[in-house]
């Protein structure tokens, strides 16, 4: 291990802890993340411009690019960042007997992450064995038969369709010779991408880091392996002492310092997120949370039902912070419509906090729009996995409309395998406008009705009294008398108590 070599892997911890402070936006897991998790040997600036293989490697070590590039980038937008960063991978996936459909299904989505992440998919491998290869993920021949791949299509990165224990990430590197990631890597990157507001971004830096932890411990133990064998056996105290583990003793002390800072912060903003939501409670203003699998085009819905603003775009998750927007019944009464992210499956369980702050909007609701997207190949599968979410935080019990959307890719023969699925579902398109009439409609007879049944002789100069009525309870009937006007509506308990003087004065007439 040389001095440039310790710099630069000096510099990649610096920049994941630096980037993701200054600019989360921009941190990704395909560069400078990744490149802090490798080993030094398996850069793959040391590899692709020059025939690796002619050098051995220590001298390929030297040749790896070094930390500069990334501050030179730090002042490009995001749009020409991401097009630097384009980088075009092969996909790998294992599955075992009877399972080959859930396996394509599953690379699929992988593809599309990727493409999200900013990546263009070359191919994709799959390899049918009962369990992947504790030492190199796929069985040795197909390694072999993956590295031709990789070289005749010039992909520069690999990507597995599961989570990589560090030691098989390592191993495929070095058969390989490209950059291996796993599929938590990859929505960690696409997170810090989307990730908008302080706590999103404080959430999904923390899963970075404590992704990174682990993997700092594998590439620690490539690097003390390094320095006992320069080391030997006479100094064994000292090499087991070296620099490199100095060092990463150094960078997981500061890696947990900036995670318990991160935590705190996390917990100071919650009480803010509580007070926001108990405030809704307090108005008594129903609320309806669309929920369902990424890129099921809840955004797109939620768009068409309210003309919000909310970001669309055709990559999965969009949306990473919950965006609540405010929206009427034909008869007036008001609700909120809150935007959640996008579920997936198999979410890496670092990730599950991160998604907490939209799931909990979810669990708060009172109506639950699951949006399926209708032109998926294992729609039953999507609906399934945002159910198990659903319990998971406790939602259960909260009354839930499917909303097959994209019904306009759909054929009459799918709708009707659908409607076999989901009898009580409706067809849209927020592309076309079908069935947000229906929709709407749904909604407006889901909404929970306020409990109490009140009568009331609102004064003429009390207009406002009669509109909160119309907003927040449900107006059954209203008359208008020579001393008033006479409702008789449905409140909530504290809007009821609010209005008991109106109460007495319709007793009293
Ligand atoms: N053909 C068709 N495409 C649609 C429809 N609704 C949405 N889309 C497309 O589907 C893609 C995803 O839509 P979004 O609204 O971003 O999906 P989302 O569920 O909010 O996704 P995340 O926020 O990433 O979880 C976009 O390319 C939309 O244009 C539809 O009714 N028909
Ligand atoms: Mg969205």
């Amino acid at each position: 291990m040389n001095d440039a070599e310790r710099n630069s892997a000096d510099d990649a911890v610096e920049r994941v802890l630096r980037g993701a402070e200054t600019k989360a936006g921009l941190t990704r897991f395909g560069s400078d993340v990744a490149e802090a998790l490798m080993a030094p040997e398996t850069t793959p600036g040391a590899d692709s411009d020059t025939d690796g293989e002619q050098y051995d490697r220590e001298a390929r070590a030297s040749l790896r690019r070094v930390g500069g590039l990334s501050t030179e980038l730090e002042d490009v937008t995001e749009v020409e960042y991401r097009q630097l960063r384009l980088e075009n991978v092969v996909l790998i996936g294992v599955y075992s007997q009877g399972s080959q459909d859930e396996a394509e299904n599953s690379m699929r989505e992988l593809a599309a992450l990727a493409e999200t992440a900013g990546a263009r998919v070359l191919d994709g491998v799959l390899q049918r064995r009962p369990h992947p290869d504790p030492s190199t993920y796929l069985g040795r021949g197909k390694v072999e038969e993956l590295r031709h791949i990789v070289a005749s299509l010039g992909a520069d990165t690999v990507v597995a369709d599961t989570e990589l224990a560090p030691s098989q990430r390592r191993a495929l590197e070095d058969a390989i010779k490209v950059k291996v990631i796993d599929r938590t890597a990859v929505i960690l990157d696409i997170f810090s991408q989307h990730a908008k507001s302080r706590e999103g971004k404080a959430q999904v830096e923390l899963a970075q880091l404590e992704y990174l932890l682990p993997r700092l411990r594998g590439w620690g133990e490539s690097m003390s392996r390094q320095a006992g064998g320069q080391v030997g056996g006479a100094g064994a105290g000292m090499g087991s002492r070296g620099p490199g583990e100095t060092k990463i003793e150094l960078d997981r002390r500061r890696i947990h310092s900036r995670m318990a800072k991160l935590r705190k912060q996390i917990t100071a903003m919650k009480p803010a997120r509580e007070a926001k939501r108990a405030n809704r409670k307090r108005n008594a203003v129903p609320s309806v949370a669309i929920a369902g699998y990424t890129n099921a085009g809840k955004s797109s819905l939620l768009n068409r039902i309210t003309g919000a603003g909310v970001l669309v775009e055709n990559a999965l998750f969009a949306t990473l912070d919950a965006t609540v927007r405010r929206n009427t019944t034909a008869d007036g009464r008001v609700y909120t419509i809150a935007d959640t992210v996008g579920f997936v499956r198999n979410l890496p369980h670092q990730l599950v906090e991160a998604f907490r702050s939209t799931l909990e909007e979810v669990g708060d609701s009172d109506l639950i729009v699951h949006v399926v997207d209708a032109a998926h190949p294992d729609p039953a599968g999507q609906i399934a996995t945002v159910r198990d979410v659903i319990g998971e935080v406790g939602a259960r019990d909260i009354p839930e409309l499917i909303v097959f959307n994209k019904a306009d890719l759909v054929t009459p023969e799918e709708r009707l395998v659908l409607r076999g699925l989901e009898p009580g579902a409706i067809f849209a398109s927020a592309r076309t406008g079908e069935g947000i009439p229906e929709v709407l409609e749904a909604i407006a007879r889901m909404l929970p009705d306020p409990a109490v049944e009140i009568d009331l002789l609102v004064p003429y100069d009390r207009g406002d009294v009669v509109s909160t009525l119309h907003e927040t309870g449900r107006v059954l009937s209203i008359e208008y008398d020579e001393d008033g006007t006479r409702v008789r509506a449905l409140a909530s308990p504290e809007l009821a108590g609010q209005l008991e003087e109106f109460a007495a004065a319709a007793a009293s007439a």
